[in-house]
């Protein structure tokens, strides 16, 4: 890696408990966190216009290596100007190394101890992966924020298999750090792996920072292993992370689990749920979520929620939504996307605020109360 750029900063504003509020000052200007990240995996945050993103208060939003490198490849990203310029997004742009959705996506794949060769789930063709192509791909996209290229293990898995798998994506985090190219206000972040190991985790956490890199990410979790054991693994990994660093859980996650993991010391998440939610008709709100397609909704002329204050809030009626989804037209999709990232991004907005002025245990206590409470 080259040295000569001063990197991107997270600079911390407030603490409550484990809980920490503070600024990541980034070449394309600055987030406060913590953060939700909007999914944008192909160039687009699926079925929104980058003003709707903009309108929700989202600071940051994350793309995908494993899918712009099949298309529309990176080389014609790069041609068209970045993906800054290719789906008008100024902001900060975090983008995956590929690992991950290699493993999830990739029709077929060969693990060697240099990279992983796979099938394209678009049309089965050869494509080739290694911590060098993927931080070169980054480059070519502009990202922002670059993710190591790691390896991320299926649980339930053995302690061996997890210190095996760990102790490869160490060597090609070190590998990703030496292909990275420093820009100002660009920076790369390292992905603590090795389970729900405690000593794993220990050792993934000391090889990550003895590299250095502009920020953490905690991976390897958010993959079937329940809230339970991702707190818990938590409760022992974000201790052991730099204090004047960012961290990011990647995956993450249902409402609960934000708050959860912000009082565990995270402070960036991303997740496909709000929006995939609002492809399924599934509302989320103060109070839990609803599921529009419901018939009790047919003539149901309330808003999603009383307190939405997005420019789609209260010109839409629960029953319009309802007839959208039965109808099977894109504005049904549209409109609840919409609503579901404004919600989250209003959520981080009321929990930061709650870490700033030292209420976060008392907002944490009434969230829950509220999700619990049912629909209106
Ligand atoms: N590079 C890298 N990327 C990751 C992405 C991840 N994403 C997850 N979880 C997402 C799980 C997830 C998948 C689908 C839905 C929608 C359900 O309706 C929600 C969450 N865990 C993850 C772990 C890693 C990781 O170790 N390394």
């Amino acid at each position: 890696m080259t040295e000569q750029a001063t990197k991107m900063t997270w600079v911390p504003e407030a603490a409550c408990g484990q809980a920490r509020a503070g600024h990541l000052h980034t070449r394309h200007g600055t987030v406060p966190t913590p953060t939700f990240m909007p999914v944008g995996t192909v160039g687009t945050v699926k079925g929104m216009t980058m003003d709707a993103v903009r309108s929700t208060g989202a600071g940051i939003v994350l793309g995908n290596t494993y899918h712009l490198m099949l298309r529309p490849t990176a080389d014609r990203v790069q041609k068209l100007g970045g993906l800054h310029k290719m789906m008008d997004w100024s902001g900060p742009i975090l983008t995956d190394s590929g690992g991950f959705q290699v493993m999830s996506l990739g029709a077929l794949r060969k693990l060697d101890q240099d990279g992983v060769t796979f099938q394209s789930h678009i049309d089965g063709s050869k494509h080739r992966l290694s911590p060098e192509i993927s931080t070169d791909i980054q480059y070519k996209l502009d990202a922002t924020i670059s993710m190591a290229f790691d390896e991320c293990p299926a649980l339930p898995a053995t302690p061996e298999t997890l210190r095996k798998s760990m102790e490869l994506s160490m060597r090609w985090a070190a590998r990703s750090r030496e292909a990275f190219t420093a820009r100002e206000g660009y920076g790369q972040f390292g992905i603590v792996q090795g389970g729900t190991e405690r000593d794993l985790r220990e050792y993934s956490v000391k090889a990550l920072t003895e590299i250095g890199f502009e920020g953490y990410a905690i991976g390897g979790l958010a993959v079937g292993e329940g809230q339970e054991l991702m707190f818990s693994t938590l409760d022992f990994t974000t201790p052991l992370l730099p204090q004047d660093k960012a961290r990011y859980l990647m995956g993450v996650g249902t409402p609960d689990d934000l708050l959860g993991s912000v009082m565990r010391g995270v402070d960036m998440f991303d997740c496909v749920m709000p929006s995939r939610a609002g492809r399924t008709a599934r509302a989320y709100t103060e109070r839990g979520y609803i599921n529009l397609r419901n018939a009790r909704f047919a003539e149901d002329t309330r808003p999603i929620t009383p307190h939405d204050d997005s420019p789609m809030a209260d010109r839409y009626t629960r029953a319009y939504l309802h007839h959208l989804f039965r109808a099977g037209e894109m504005l049904g999709p549209m409109l609840l996307t919409w609503h579901n990232l404004a919600y989250y991004q209003r959520l981080m907005r009321q929990i930061r605020a709650a870490i700033v002025d030292g209420t976060l245990n008392e907002l944490a206590i009434k969230l829950r109360e509220d999700w619990s409470k049912g629909d209106w």
